[in-house]
């Protein structure tokens, strides 16, 4: 097991095929996210009621919170037509020309990663958002003139792990902005349940906890925690998910009792080892754990931070209190870590 063993983080993997039998269908099975969902309902049933299509929707916030699976659910309760894309794959502007002039009328439009489109799309797409309108310049030179196409009205649903890199004209264009949360403990315990009954696995109440607490806010990494516990319970043990083979499957894995994994404890410890806790650059802490800035921008510190383990201060990242005790660590005398609070 590697410190940054790939099954622990948050990004989807390619053997994450049997997520797709976990992944809820409705917005009635959809687990956590309360106010999204509560506001989500209505938005779509009054799309229904008016026979329009809906909003353009932003969902951002940590990888594998449910983005993608909300985008779907949508277009099912929408009731219309699902296409999915991602920013990085429409390279050209003819590439999104061709996907929206082939969308039917009120259909849903994903595009996945929409901070990473290329700035020719995106000028493509702001008349399509706004007037169902599209602007193609054909031919060169003195001879290049401009076409326009009438579009179906469509409902964009743009996915991003990245809100800060997304240009300000395209932000302002998606009338339902929604932030998604990392999930309650409680949350997690109905979702972890829920695999173990789909997958036919007997489990305690403190199994389900155990997988829980320990998934990071995170129900990819819960679905994934669940999966593993479950091959240990069957191989090792009796089949039953228990706390007891919980546990020890967790900690073969390498995740911590506040789930955290090795690639967030290099962090913790890089911070506390080599810099008395910091303040230190981002940049700093990319190379040195060599790690892209992206990575640890997105992936490693949203779940810390939103832990209390780590905070962000105008000079640089600085650990917190309590991620000194986790660490098992004393913290430098408090005057030190004052000082470079002042000034
Ligand atoms: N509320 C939920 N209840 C149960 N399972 C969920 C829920 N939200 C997400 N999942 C599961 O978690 C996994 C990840 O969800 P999803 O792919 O929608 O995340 P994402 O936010 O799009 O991630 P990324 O940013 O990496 O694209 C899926 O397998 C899905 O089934
Ligand atoms: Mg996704």
């Amino acid at each position: 097991m590697t410190p940054s063993d790939p099954t622990l983080r948050p990004e989807p993997l390619p053997d994450d095929a049997p997520d797709k039998a976990l992944r809820p269908q409705t917005l009635e099975e959809f687990i956590g996210q309360a106010e999204a969902r509560a506001n989500l309902r209505v938005f779509i049933q009054s799309a229904r009621m008016r026979t329009e299509a809906m909003d353009h929707t932003l969902f951002y916030g940590p990888p594998g919170l449910g983005k993608t699976t909300l985008a779907q659910i949508m277009a099912r309760e929408l009731g219309v037509g699902f296409r999915m894309t991602s920013g990085p794959v429409l390279a050209k502007a003819g590439d999104l020309a061709a996907i929206l002039t082939n969308l039917e009328a009120r259909d849903v439009l994903f595009i996945d990663e929409i901070h990473r489109l290329n700035p020719a799309v995106e000028e493509v797409l702001y008349p399509a958002l706004e007037d169902f309108q599209l602007d193609l310049v054909i031919g060169e030179g003195p001879a290049a003139r401009t076409v326009r196409i009438e579009l179906q009205p469509f409902t964009l649903v743009g996915a991003t792990t990245r809100l800060g890199l997304l240009t300000t004209p395209l932000r302002d264009r998606f009338g339902i902005p929604t932030r998604l949360q990392f999930y309650t403990v409680g949350e997690l315990c109905e979702i972890v349940g829920r695999g173990a009954r789909l997958m036919g696995v007997p489990a305690d109440p403190e199994g389900v906890e155990e997988i829980a607490r320990r998934a990071r806010g995170t129900p990819r990494i819960a679905g994934r925690l669940l999966r593993r516990v479950v091959d240990f319970a069957l191989v090792e043990g009796d089949g039953k998910l228990t706390r007891a083979l919980a546990d020890s499957a967790l900690t073969r894995l390498g995740v911590d009792h506040l789930g955290l994994d090795g690639a967030d404890r290099r962090y913790l410890s890089l911070l506390a080892e080599n810099y008395g806790g910091g303040p230190v650059g981002v940049e700093t802490i990319a190379a040195a754990l060599s790690e892209s800035r992206d990575a640890i921008e997105e992936v490693i510190e949203p779940f810390l931070l939103q832990q209390g383990l780590i905070a962000r201060t105008p000079r640089g990242r600085m650990l917190a209190a309590k991620a000194w005790t986790h660490l098992g660590l004393t913290a430098p005398r408090p005057d030190a870590q004052g000082r470079l609070f002042e000034t």
